[in-house]
């Protein structure tokens, strides 16, 4: 897959203070990419780089295959965007609130607003004002504005926000609708692990505005995995019975004292018992669960120590 998004470097001061700093990412074709990081992380000012309303002052962006310019504006015709609370003509009806975006962007389909209406599910009340709307319809029709125009790119800021359980049940198989039926790739952000996690391929953990971690959720679902925690003085013989002696490949030395085995096929009784029948003394043995809280936690607490360690060594 090739990217549609690629930054490197990319970095925003304002004044003496770092919004973005040093974010190399890249968003795949086709793919759901899940912005995550908590209020004033830096993802909107990410955003907001990439569609050409703030003017970063370090490194580059490449769109669609294409470096950045100052003067670029033919990419922004293949990008529909919802940052933060969308505006409309409130007096206006939702369908001329997209077709006079349709007009505005250069874009002439007599059904683009209606298809975009239908997707979206405000077909039925497109006649009426967008005063009358609610806000979960406002941001419904925010994304219906932003797709109208046939993108290839969507970027939507914390589009789930004060939405019901409801609405962002609907707006998570929107998300995988446009990405299944239409072939456009999506840059969500969100401050929510739980609705990032859910729809993203591939997640970007920002903090301080550093992109801490570029991942795929196939990836984040193996690393979340149960295990089994073995804490032992011998490691090294304890590693060695798993191997030679139980056969078992998968397990991963933590530790000066400790093994966690993935494989668990054997129940943690059988386990223990075996070895301890091949002399390897156990301190404890447990089975946990790192959840998807935990990964990221332990990801965002990684990531600060390697900054402050490059911080004292530069
Ligand atoms: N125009 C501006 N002038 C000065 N500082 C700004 C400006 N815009 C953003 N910032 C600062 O940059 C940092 C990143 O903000 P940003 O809005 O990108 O974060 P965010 O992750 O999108 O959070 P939120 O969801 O709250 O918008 C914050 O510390 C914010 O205060």
């Amino acid at each position: 897959m090739t990217d549609i998004i690629q930054t490197r470097l990319l970095s925003k001061q304002y004044g003496s203070a770092t919004a973005v700093s040093n974010v190399s990412m890249n968003v795949k074709q086709g793919e759901i990419y899940g912005f995550l990081g908590p209020n004033g992380a830096g993802k909107s000012t990410i955003m907001k780089m990439l569609l050409g309303l703030v003017k970063p002052t370090g490194g580059q962006i490449e769109l669609f295959g294409e470096r950045l310019l100052v003067d670029s504006i033919d990419h922004l015709k293949r990008i529909g965007h919802l940052i933060e609370t969308p505006v409309f003509y409130e007096r206006l009806t939702a369908e001329q609130n997209l077709e006079l975006h349709g007009e505005y962007m250069g874009y002439y389909n007599p059904q683009a607003a209606r298809e975009a209406l239908e997707l979206v599910e405000l077909l039925g009340v497109e006649n009426k004002q967008v005063r009358q709307f609610s806000l979960g319809m406002r941001q419904r029709l925010g994304i219906a504005r932003a797709i109208s125009t046939r993108p290839e790119l969507l970027i939507l800021d914390e589009p789930i926000n004060g939405l019901d359980p409801e609405g962002i049940h609907a707006m998570r198989i929107l998300f995988r609708r446009l990405r299944d039926e239409w072939g456009i790739s999506l840059l969500i952000s969100s401050h929510l692990l739980s609705e990032i996690e859910q729809v993203a391929d591939t997640i970007g953990v920002i903090h301080h505005g550093r992109l801490i971690r570029e991942v795929s959720m196939d990836t984040v679902r193996a690393s979340t995995t149960e295990y089994v925690e073995i804490v032992t003085p011998n490691v090294n013989h304890a590693a060695f019975v798993l191997a030679d002696k139980l056969g078992i490949q998968q397990f991963k030395r933590t530790g000066e004292q400790s093994i966690r085995v993935y494989e668990t096929k054997m129940t943690q009784e059988a386990l223990s018992k075996a070895l301890i029948m091949n002399d390897v003394p156990i301190s404890s043995i447990n089975r946990r669960h790192q959840t998807l809280e935990e990964y990221f936690f332990n990801m965002i607490k990684g990531g600060e120590t390697d900054a402050a360690s490059h911080q004292a060594g530069a």
